[in-house]
């Protein structure tokens, strides 16, 4: 039974008088034995309903007398008090009454003994819980003096406060509410004066029993926030915070760029229903089953809900939930940049890279050309990958590795600094400075670092240091690896390829604006690499694509065999267009000035032709077409200096027997030896004279990144005194930015026509403010054509397959491939515009101007023969060239 005192601190003499409240039994015994003499009470009363009125009643006037009523002292119950009341439901009779005079002095006490607690608790939360919400209004939250919260009420001039440790809401009934009161641990009642009667009617307490309750103590786990990391936690690690479910960025200001919506799956869903649904029909159909004849289908039950809950579950340590889905967002910093169609780009190689275009495949290529700026499509990706993805609060990817060219790994930091601001991405450049060990140890702890302690989350390295390096950074799962210039990778033999191919890393990200190379296996090394096994081994490619579409490609292939070859053609474009995309510079006129793209085909000197006669009739010429030499690069080589000058051999040592064709006044070579070979070529006298006249630059392989940034850097200064840069297209050709030149002279064509685009990349590209002029010089009937004519085949190849145009004529059959050592004399103007068979020239004389199309191959270009044509030319340089009888045939490229 528990111990109930009211206490009044301004009397010394304790109990006053005997308060009764509706205690809890102390076993559930006693609990039915009182129910049952409550129930026969009841029953013996005639009308519960009349009783119920006629208390209402007398309480009312009770409530009308107790303001003249007095404590008169004050009241303290103590001691062990009634045994036990014989009723614990209160009839009229037994209903306790607290009548409080007006004016209490100070505060009075109800305690309850701490056998009590467990035993009244059950009453007493019943009650509690069951508070409404005038109560509540009336209810102020305060905290009792140990610190536990507690619930006080305000009625008239009467302040209860109840109290119990671990009650969230407990209540307390004042008089005014005619509520069975509660039986707190202690009630306190402030000295204010107040009038305050507590009664109870049967009626009542049937109604408070029969409405639903809730279990006291007991809390709903689905409103407990969930817990963040359930395990063990080891001290001082820091508690992630809670995550807002809404996206990084606000997705509905104008202009925001949206990656991921998650309506977008749902959509998804509607429509792989519809299609099934479809499907179904459609089955139906074809086995003619009608609707009667149909299996009925079995109607399997969802899975019936647990009965019972786990402790877990109860304890609120089940799993956390997942939040809802939100959108990928670009941010806006970049959006504010990014033009409409990096926009695009950006958008693709997100849902190539996450898996949304085909479940298994996350790598692509982004074969954008030259200078429509692929660098800051990728940052954009890579970005928000690291950022953000569909979950709220995290990243898609944790480490990213961005493989370059080694002089283009400052280049690459420079453009995170550049676009994102300082600070924003942690970066390691790999660039093979400092020592062997500290770049070791560097790429360990990169490898090491996970959640948390990833502080530099972008690796920049070049295809050397990665080559090095492949063990350690292996052993580490990679969220993306960008690979510029990634045409490098076109030979899956290569030691790149292998060491990039054993990387942990499922997206794979290509960047190359020159994907066809050379040939079709080439590309399909770079697709093999991005999303390994797409299209199947190499053998099957080459059997199922590569050998069909050349055959059909050819300029003697039979009609079959071209309808073989496009349609070959048409099913590999399906399937790799997914995952490739390519946009031509033409995109760029409406943002750079106008680009005027010349071939120059220039006539032999006497001189040159005489020496080139006399080397491709040689001895050792015709032993090496008779398959029978050792050395055709070497040979080659020889015949293309010759092209360029004949300066640039040693003569007479390089051509045996040439003495005789020598001019009297020939200066052998000696000390007199040319700078480098491709790009500008320039005597090293004539590079003086051009040093003294206009100041002239000069940058070849030999040179640091460093250094070579600074010449370029020094180049581009539009203050600098520097008129000419020399430079070679290997170390030149990629990645650079030439600006300061409006005027691009390109000497000695490569055999990969991507390397003479990468060149000419470098200065019709962004800031630049003049307008352009290209001029690529080419030995009119000389083995520089076939190698140009090689190039325009595999130009053509490219844009068959990679541009996907329709229209490409085929030029050239094998067997003009293989006249390499020939040399054309007859030709009047050029062998290749010969052998386009050109529609729109009649002898050689364009009739009908150019189509406005994209860049494509010279073939589609405005084509002038002879000196009569050259003064048609806007070039004022060229135009000079008409009364020297040096140029044979020109094709002409204008960009809008
Ligand atoms: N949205 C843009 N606004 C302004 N400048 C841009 C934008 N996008 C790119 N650029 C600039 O255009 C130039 C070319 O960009 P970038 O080097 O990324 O091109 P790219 O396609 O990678 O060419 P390459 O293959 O030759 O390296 C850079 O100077 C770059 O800063």
């Amino acid at each position: 039974m528990p111990k109930t005192i009211l206490k009044s601190p301004g009397s010394k003499s304790p109990v006053a008088k005997k308060v009764e409240f509706v205690d809890g039994s102390e076993d559930s015994q006693s609990d039915l034995d009182d129910q049952e003499e409550y129930a026969d009470k009841k029953r013996e009363e005639p009308s519960s309903q009349q009783n119920e009125k006629d208390l209402l009643e007398e309480e009312d006037k009770e409530n009308r007398n107790t303001s003249n009523t007095q404590l008169s002292a004050p009241l303290k119950t103590s001691g062990p008090g009634p045994a036990k009341s014989s009723n614990p439901m209160p009839t009229n009779s037994s209903v306790p009454k607290v009548i409080l005079p007006k004016s209490v002095p100070k505060i009075t006490t109800v305690e309850l003994s701490d056998d009590d607690d467990e035993t009244n608790g059950e009453d007493e939360d019943e009650d509690e819980y069951d508070s409404d919400a005038s109560d509540e209004d009336n209810c102020g939250s305060d905290y009792d003096s140990d610190g536990v919260k507690s619930k006080r009420l305000r009625t008239g001039r009467a302040t209860y406060k109840a109290t119990k440790g671990s009650r969230s809401t407990p209540t307390t009934r004042t008089s005014s509410t005619r509520r069975s009161p509660l039986t707190p641990h202690s009630v306190t009642i402030s000295s204010k004066p107040m009038t305050t009667r507590v009664a109870y009617s049967s009626s009542k307490m049937m109604m408070a029993f029969k409405k639903p309750f809730k279990i006291p103590g007991f809390v709903d786990p689905s409103k407990i926030p969930p817990p963040i990391q359930t395990g063990v936690f080891t001290l001082g690690v820091r508690r992630q915070m809670p995550v807002e479910s809404k996206a990084a960025y606000d997705y509905t200001v104008e202009g925001s760029i949206i990656l991921y919506d998650p309506a977008w799956e749902q959509l998804d869903e509607a429509r792989r229903e519809e299609e099934k649904l479809l499907a179904a029909v459609a089955a139906q159909e074809k086995t003619g089953n009608t609707e009667e004849d149909a299996t009925p289908q079995v109607i399997i039950p969802k899975k019936e809900k647990a009965k019972y809950k786990s402790i877990a579950e109860i304890l609120g340590i089940t799993k956390q939930k997942e939040l809802p889905k939100v959108h990928v967002v670009v941010d806006p910093v970049l959006c504010k940049v990014l033009r409409p169609h990096q926009v695009e780009g950006v958008k693709f190689m997100y849902k190539c890279t996450t898996g949304l275009i085909m479940p298994n495949a996350f790598g692509c290529i982004m074969a954008d050309e030259m200078g429509l700026g692929k660098t800051l499509q990728c940052l954009a990706l890579l970005w928000t990958l690291l950022k953000q993805s569909p979950a709220p609060g995290k990243g898609t990817i944790e480490k990213c590795i961005i493989c370059c060219p080694s002089s283009l790994v400052k280049n690459w930091a420079n453009e995170i600094i550049k676009w994102l601001g300082p600070g924003k991405i942690g970066v390691l450049t790999c660039d093979s400075k400092g020592t062997k060990e500290d770049t070791n140890n560097a790429m360990k702890q990169w490898a090491a670092a996970k959640g948390r302690m990833v502080v530099n989350p972008v690796l920049i390295i070049s295809y050397e240091s990665l080559r090095m390096y492949s063990p350690v950074l292996a052993q580490t799962p990679i969220g993306m690896i960008l690979c510029d210039e990634g045409h490098r990778l076109k030979n899956s033999g290569s030691q790149t390829f292998v060491a990039l191919n054993e990387m942990n890393v499922q997206r794979r990200v290509i960047l190359s604006g020159t994907p066809i190379q050379n040939d079709l296996s080439e590309y399909f090394s770079l697709l093999n690499f991005a999303n390994p096994g797409l299209l199947g081994s190499t053998a099957e490619f080459r059997k199922n694509y590569e050998l069909p579409i050349l055959r059909g490609r050819d300029s003697e292939a039979t009609d079959q065999e071209q309808e073989t070859s496009n349609q070959k053609l048409a099913e590999l474009s399906s399937l790799v267009s997914k995952f490739i995309i390519r946009r031509t510079n033409d995109i760029l006129t409406k943002y750079l000035p106008t680009k005027f793209e010349h071939v120059v085909f220039c006539r032999l000197s006497s001189f040159q032709l005489n020496l080139y006669k006399h080397f491709i009739n040689s001895r050792s010429i015709q032993k090496l077409l008779r398959g029978q030499g050792s050395q055709p690069l070497k040979a080659i080589g020889l015949l293309k200096k010759l092209c360029n000058h004949p300066d640039l051999l040693d003569l007479p040592d390089d051509l045996d027997g040439c003495e005789a064709l020598l001019p009297p006044d020939y200066q052998t070579k000696g000390s007199k030896k040319p700078m480098s070979r491709g790009g500008i070529l320039v005597q090293p006298e004539f590079s003086g004279k051009m040093q003294n006249q206009y100041g002239v630059l000069r940058l070849d392989g030999t040179m640091t990144i460093k250094k070579r940034q600074k010449l370029v850097d020094r180049f581009n200064d539009p203050d600098g005194s520097e008129f000419v840069f020399l430079l070679s297209s290997k170390a030149g050709g990629c990645g650079l930015n030439l600006i300061g030149a409006n005027r691009l002279v390109l000497f000695d064509p490569d055999w990969n026509p991507a390397s003479d685009q990468q060149a000419l990349a470098r200065v019709w590209r962004d800031g630049q403010k003049k307008d352009c002029f290209v001029y690529r010089f080419i030995a009119t009937g000389s083995i520089e054509e076939k190698i140009f004519q090689r190039q325009s085949h595999k130009q053509s190849l490219s844009s068959c397959v990679v541009d996907e145009d329709q229209d490409v004529e085929r030029h050239f059959s094998q067997e003009n491939l293989r006249q390499l050592f020939l040399l054309n004399e007859t030709t009047e103007c050029c062998d290749t515009h010969e052998m386009f068979k050109c529609k729109r020239c009649v002898d050689g004389r364009q009739k009908m101007k150019a189509p406005q199309v994209s860049y494509g191959d010279t073939s589609t270009w405005n084509h002038f023969k002879g000196d009569q044509d050259l003064l048609k030319l806007t070039d004022p340089l060229l135009k000079e060239e008409a009364s020297t009888d040096a140029i044979s045939f020109v094709f002409q490229y204008v960009s809008h």
